[in-house]
């Protein structure tokens, strides 16, 4: 699959021949620098982006959650009304409540569900989107670097969330990160993504809930850095 954008007269890929199989049930992650292509090929497995070439191939009764780096709420709702939003109309209103109520409480909000969004710190916010997403039950959680603009010890703490709740749920996830560290601890596979393509895939064979100085987890680290930028300074 491939997506291609003209951009001053000439052709810019992307997504340049990306063939990849998410198993369901498989929490992935997706990793390169700025710039490589990840966002393209998320909003491309969402289905928000068209493909230039190929096709993305699911189950069409799958549904499709989406989590992005902001967390995009409505600000004149509560965190309640935002997480229920989506289901408005497509189920009845007790289920739409239950749903609310499990994903606040998945996420540690079930305190905080009358709060508007201008009252939430980033962190908080960032929670409600993924409230938001778990609401909807998908099938298939696809995440663009959701916890990059959060400070690190939320990020920390949502990392181990989203684990939690794989692990609870088993439902497909990926995840674009461009935080090799992330990468490493969220995966059961990493992808490595360069200029469009994927460059390497590395199966991450350890337990969850992973440690940052967990020594596997350190040369993991410093091997996928390695052949993404050829040294150990951190992508930008
Ligand atoms: N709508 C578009 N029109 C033109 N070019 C685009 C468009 N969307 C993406 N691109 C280009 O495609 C390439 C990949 O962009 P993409 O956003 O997928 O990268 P990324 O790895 O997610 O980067 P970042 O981590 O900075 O978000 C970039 O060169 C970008 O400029």
């Amino acid at each position: 699959m491939s997506r291609h954008y003209q951009v001053a007269g000439r052709t810019l890929s992307a997504v340049d021949g990306v063939t990849e199989h998410f198993p369901a049930g498989s929490i992935t992650t997706i990793v390169g620098r700025s710039g490589c292509g990840k966002t393209t090929l998320l909003r491309l497995l969402a289905g928000l982006t068209e493909p230039s070439s190929g096709e993305v191939r699911r189950d069409p009764s799958d549904q499709v959650g989406v989590v992005f780096q902001e967390a995009r709420l409505m600000p004149w709702l509560d965190v309640a009304d935002n997480v229920a939003f989506p289901l408005i109309g497509r189920l009845d209103r007790g289920e739409v409540a239950a749903r609310v109520e499990e994903a606040l409480m998945l996420v540690g909000l079930a305190e905080t569900r009358r709060a508007l969004p201008v009252q939430l710190s980033g962190g908080m916010a960032q929670r409600v989107a993924i409230a938001r997403a778990l609401a909807q039950q998908p099938d298939i959680l696809l995440l663009d670097e959701p916890f990059s603009a959060l400070d690190a010890f939320t990020r920390r703490k949502l990392q181990r969330t989203l684990v939690d709740i794989w692990q609870a749920r088993r439902r497909t996830v990926v995840l674009v990160t461009h935080d090799v560290e992330e990468a490493v601890l969220l995966g059961e596979r990493v992808i490595e993504m360069e200029t469009g393509r994927v460059v390497g895939r590395v199966a991450i064979d350890l337990p969850f809930p992973r440690e940052a100085t967990d020594p596997a987890v350190v040369d993991h680290r410093r091997n996928i850095l390695a052949r993404l930028v050829g040294g150990t300074d951190p992508l930008p």
